[in-house]
């Protein structure tokens, strides 16, 4: 196995493991750290999903180091830290305290951090993050519930998470291709610094960023910089890939969507599915904190709705009746309360015959799959940017698109079930 992977959350995590895919490499997504008994034998990267964004630094440095171990364990020979195309963190970490400790793990003394990941509209300009064109922190995440971004000064915000010095590779640097970036690395090295923001505009960039540092024990960012790894990998001849595989069936069954994710780009593809006839039920937080709703309330409604089409259960809501949900319940047992209750109705679908989900967003998923008991996936087509079909690969059978809040098109939970054999 050439490349283990640490994501911080299960639909980055995801995210990561397409871009590996689709650029060849055989890749298996964990839930969590591999059990000893899966067979990865076969994969040329392994993607761990963790759910350490947002949790204390020291948790997750911990968790962290106990996924590259067992990633090296099961013979991976370069290390890759994934976090948000938006660089969600706090001065406190994530990020600055997780690649501190991987570097040390490694007994390397430079990495590099790139967020980029143009096709969904993220790019880096001396250092700093724009999202679809608008800095960082005028962007709607300037007003993220858990990690408000509001310096797009990726130098400055990586900084103050951290002790190591931190430099910067311009797209001067980089537009000059492989080696240029190459020499660039060494001369931040020589100025002191252990990590360095590199610039990408473009997904050239971006290639050129993974043939420089295909070598580098650690590499972190978003799964855009993962993109020139695995051709590197191929030029340098030091691994023989596997074949790649190439079928992707889902197994028969009936379709459902169930979405917990609040995102702008969530909220319009509920608004579609449900103006273009899917059938639809919406979960209110506070009927579900009186009681007056459950999730057997859900499942009585899922059997009387037909059988030969998507269903969708959501409890998607604005950002105003979310901040009202949030001040009535509070952030966490609100967040809480829905999560467990889509767990549960999620719990009972197999029984149902329902093998094919699509889950938006990122807490979501984790429930989801963890109800389900899920801990393995194999990586199928991409639908859009960042979310591809996977398949369980224990337990039940099941054909999951694990979406991330802010990724799709406006029609991803129409169009995604035609790619499903
Ligand atoms: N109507 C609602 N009111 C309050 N909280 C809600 C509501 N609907 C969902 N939630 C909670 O909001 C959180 C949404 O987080 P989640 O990570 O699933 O979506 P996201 O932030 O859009 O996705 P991502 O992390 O992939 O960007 C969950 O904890 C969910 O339970
Ligand atoms: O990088 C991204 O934007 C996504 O993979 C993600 O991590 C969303 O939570």
């Amino acid at each position: 196995m050439k490349l283990g992977c640490i994501a911080d959350d299960l639909t980055g995590a995801t995210d990561l493991a397409l871009m590996l895919s689709r650029e060849g490499l055989r890749t298996v997504q964990t839930i969590g750290v591999p059990d000893p008994d899966l067979n990865l034998s076969d994969a040329d990267a392994v993607v761990v999903a963790l759910k350490s964004r947002t949790i204390p630094a020291q948790e997750a440095i911990e968790q962290s180091l106990a996924a590259a171990e067992a990633l090296l364990k099961v013979g991976a020979r370069n290390l890759f830290f994934k976090y948000c195309s938006t660089f969600d963190s706090t001065d406190e970490g994530n990020i600055g305290p997780v690649t501190e400790a991987l570097l040390a793990f490694t007994g390397s003394d430079f990495t590099l951090a790139c967020p980029a990941f143009p096709a969904n509209g993220r790019t880096v300009y001396k250092g700093h993050l724009f999202v679809n064109g608008v800095p960082l922190h005028e962007s709607s995440m300037k007003d993220h519930p858990l990690t408000p971004m509001q310096d797009s000064n990726l130098v400055r915000v990586l900084q103050r998470q951290t002790k190591l010095s931190v430099g910067l590779v311009t797209f001067e640097d980089i537009e000059a291709g492989p080696d240029a970036i190459r020499s660039a690395f060494e001369r931040e090295k020589a100025a002191g610094h252990q990590i360095v923001i590199v610039d990408a505009l473009t997904d050239d960039h971006l290639r050129a960023i993974g043939l420089a540092a295909a070598d580098l024990p650690l590499i972190t960012g978003g799964s855009g910089v993962a993109m020139g790894l695995p051709a590197a990998y191929r030029a340098s001849g030091a691994s023989a890939l596997s074949p790649r595989d190439e079928g992707f069936d889902a197994p028969a069954g009936r379709e459902i969507i169930l979405a917990g994710s609040c995102s702008s780009a969530t909220r319009r593809q509920v608004e579609i599915a449900i103006e273009r006839g899917i059938p639809a039920l919406r979960l209110d937080p506070m009927d579900l904190a009186s009681g007056k709703v459950t999730s057997q309330t859900a499942l009585a409604w899922l059997a009387a709705q037909p059988a030969n089409g998507p269903v969708l259960i959501y409890s998607t809501a604005s950002p105003d009746d979310v901040q009202d949900v949030q001040r009535r319940l509070g952030r966490m047992n609100a967040g809480e309360i829905v999560e467990a209750t889509l767990a549960e109705i999620a719990q009972a679908l197999p029984e149902l015959g329902f093998t094919r989900l699509i889950v938006a967003g990122g807490e979501t998923s984790g429930a989801v799959v963890k109800a389900l008991s899920v801990d393995a996936l194999t990586i199928g087509p991409e639908i859009d940017p960042g979310v591809p079909w996977t398949r369980s690969l224990a337990g039940a059978d099941l054909a999951l698109a694990l979406k991330s809040g802010n990724f799709g098109a406006p029609d991803f939970f129409l169009k995604a079930w035609s790619m499903l054999r």
